[in-house]
C-alpha cells in the first residue's frame, strides 16, 4: 500500500529533488520523520510548516492547528539546547532525537535510529486479531503497557502520536497495518499521503 520513490529520486541526476534525497540519506530515521515538515528544507520546522505538513497529508484544520501548537511548543526548546528561546518556536531537525520522550515504543533509539527488533515486538506482543495489523483496542493496550510510572508528558506524547496516526491512516476495517506503521518511522508515509492527495485533487479539478 505504501511505497517510497526515494530510490528513483536518488538516480535522478543533480536537480533539487535528488540533491535533497542525497542529503536525506545522511539523516537518521527520526530526522527523516521530522524533515517532511521542513517544507523549505532549511533545517528548521516552524509552526506554520508543521501546519502545512499536516494539511498536505490530509489532516483537518483543527488537528493541523493543534499539531502545530502542541508539537512546536514541546520540541522547540528541547531541540535548540543552549539557544535563547525563540518566539517563532522553530524545531531543529538535526537535533530531533533530543525531543524523544518516555513511554514510547523504543522503535527509535536514543540516536533516532530504527530498531527492527522493537518494531517486530509491536506485532508479536499486541497484534492478536491479525498478525500484521493493530485494532484500536490493541493499540490502546500497547500504549498502556508502554507507560512508565508518572511519566505524564510521555503518556500524552505517545497517545497523541499514535492516535493521530490511527485517525489519519487506519484502513477501511479500522486496522493500523504493519506497512503503514513501518512507513511512519522514516516519514515515507507522509510523502506517500501527500502524493496521493495531490493526485486526487488534480483528478477532481480535471
Ligand atoms: C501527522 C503527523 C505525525 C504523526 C502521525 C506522527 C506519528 C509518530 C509516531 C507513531 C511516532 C512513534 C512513537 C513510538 O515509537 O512510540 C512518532 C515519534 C516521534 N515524532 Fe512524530 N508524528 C507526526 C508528526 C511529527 C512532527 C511534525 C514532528 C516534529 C517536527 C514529530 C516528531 C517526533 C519525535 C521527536 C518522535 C520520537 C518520540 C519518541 O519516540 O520518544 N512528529 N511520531
Ligand atoms: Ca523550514
Amino acid at each position: 500500500m505504501v511505497s517510497s520513490s526515494k530510490s528513483e529520486d536518488f538516480q535522478d541526476g543533480v536537480d533539487g529533488d535528488s540533491l535533497r534525497s542525497t542529503m536525506a540519506t545522511d539523516q537518521n530515521v527520526l530526522q527523516k520523520h521530522a524533515a517532511f515538515f521542513d517544507r523549505n528544507h532549511d533545517g528548521l520546522v516552524y509552526p506554520w510548516e508543521t501546519f502545512q505538513g499536516f494539511r498536505a497529508i490530509g489532516a483537518g484544520y483543527l488537528l493541523s492547528m493543534a499539531g502545530a501548537v502542541f508539537i512546536n511548543l514541546s520540541l522547540s526548546g528541547t531541540t535548540r539546547p543552549g539557544k535563547f528561546p525563540s518566539l517563532l518556536f522553530p524545531i531543529e531537525v538535526k537535533n530531533i532525537q533530543m525531543g524523544k520522550h518516555g513511554s514510547d515504543s523504543g522503535v527509535y533509539d536514543s540516536e533516532g535510529r530504527f530498531v527492527p527488533s522493537k518494531f517486530d515486538e509491536i506485532f508479536s506482543k499486541y497484534a492478536r486479531t491479525h498478525t500484521n495489523a493493530l485494532t484500536s483496542d490493541e493499540l490502546m493496550a500497547m500504549l498502556k503497557s508502554n507507560r512508565e510510572p508518572k511519566d505524564y508528558k510521555g503518556w500524552i506524547g505517545s497517545w497523541t502520536e499514535w492516535k493521530a496516526l490511527y485517525t489519519l491512516c487506519k484502513d477501511e476495517n479500522g486496522l493500523l497495518r504493519r506497512e503503514t506503521i513501518k512507513a511512519v518511522y522514516d516519514g515515507s508515509l507522509f510523502e506517500h499521503l501527500e502524493r496521493e492527495r495531490a493526485a486526487a485533487k488534480a483528478k477532481a479539478t480535471a
